[in-house]
């Protein structure tokens, strides 16, 4: 039995995650090895000649599962009958730029992205935001888009969530396999917290395993949350492959669940849970099943961890309230 193709919306397809992106969901890494996939491909009109190189190539790959790639300048279009929307294109920060500035030019694309969802998605549209300041994007996108549930607008911390997988793997010398319960909560940005306290390394706690609190202070936390500016200092360019990766993963334990015993860090829209206020789009720990999410509660926080937690959550309230003085949402 044939089955028909789902349609997956990437933006921002000419930039450097999108190149390290399309050719995984194109071979089926983001929904699997049995779901065909067409393509919409959302660029500025500048990068346009750039993402129809890309689509050469993506044919030129011959994948059994791509069943067609089309490429818009135009989100309404781009966004038409999407099943999955990967929101990656956004504005960088350049030199002198404030962050009300860069706050300001990314509301300038994700509103009308959000609209273009609203008006034109397939009604079980999943979406994520990659784009920086991803949580504050994909506030600015489900704001503008109110038939969609609140809940398919989500925000990446799954690159967060990996990083510090494979740093506490490597201090306790471990396969990143006996890693579980890992959390990153808050934002998508220095202030976030990757918690070791609820997380267990081969079925014990991780930070009593571990038993090295200067190192989890002073090392561990500052190496997950600085991580992106080290990679860029090293690289010359932002992560790319490793950020197309998590947002393959994020997508794919969306899709198809989190394994029994293990959870995933996803920003997810607060219910309130864990005192973020209602309706921030924050990093928690989640479950997924059936293609829904759901927060994990009754985890107790601790003095340590309620700063690091509320120092995050902070940092959203405080990007909210400057985007809705723009008027952005
Ligand atoms: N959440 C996370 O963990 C991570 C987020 N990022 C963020 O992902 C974003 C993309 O990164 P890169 O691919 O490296 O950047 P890039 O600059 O190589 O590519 C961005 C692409 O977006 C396009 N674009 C800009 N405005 C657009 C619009 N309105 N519609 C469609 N496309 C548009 C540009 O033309 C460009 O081709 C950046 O904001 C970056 O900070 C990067 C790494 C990790
Ligand atoms: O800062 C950036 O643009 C890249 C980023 O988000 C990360 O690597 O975590």
């Amino acid at each position: 039995m044939t089955r028909t193709p789902v349609t997956v919306t990437v933006t921002g397809a000419a930039g450097q995650i999108g190149y390290a992106l399309l050719f995984r969901i194109a071979s089926g890494a983001l929904l699997g090895p049995d779901v065909p996939v067409r393509l919409r491909l959302l660029e500025i009109p500048q990068a346009v000649k750039a993402a129809e190189g890309t689509a050469m190539e993506l044919d030129d790959c011959a994948f059994p599962l791509l069943s067609g790639v089309d490429i818009f300048d135009d989100a309404t279009k781009a966004f038409a009958g999407t099943n999955v929307a990967l929101l990656v294109g956004a504005r960088p920060r350049t030199k002198g730029m404030e962050r009300g500035d860069l706050l300001e030019a990314n509301g300038g694309i994700f509103k009308p992205q959000g609209e273009a969802i609203n008006a034109g998605a397939a009604d079980d549209v999943k979406v994520l935001v990659v784009g920086n300041p991803a949580n504050t994007n994909a506030l600015i996108a489900q704001q503008h888009a109110p038939d969609v549930p609140a809940e398919r607008f989500t925000a990446m911390t799954r690159l967060d969530h990996n990083r510090a997988i494979a740093q506490v793997a490597k201090k306790a010398g471990v396969a990143v396999t006996d890693i579980k319960k890992l959390t990153i909560w808050g934002n998508h940005s220095a202030t976030q917290y990757p918690d070791l306290f609820h997380a267990e390394i081969a079925g014990k706690n991780a930070a009593e395993t571990v038993n090295d609190r200067d190192w989890l202070e002073n090392d561990f936390i500052p190496t997950v949350a600085k991580r992106g500016a080290a990679i860029i200092e090293a690289r010359g360019a932002s992560s790319a492959a490793s950020a197309a990766s998590a947002a393959i993963d994020h997508v794919h334990t969306w899709v198809n669940g989190t394994a029994d015993g293990d959870w995933t860090s996803m920003a997810v829209v607060s219910d309130g849970s864990y005192g973020v206020p209602e309706g921030l789009i924050s990093s928690f720990p989640v479950t997924t099943k059936d293609g829904k999410w759901e927060i994990v509660q009754g985890l107790e926080i601790d003095e340590f961890s309620r700063g690091r937690i509320d120092a995050s959550v902070a940092e959203l309230a405080e990007e909210r309230d400057a985007v809705r003085k723009l008027g952005l949402i």
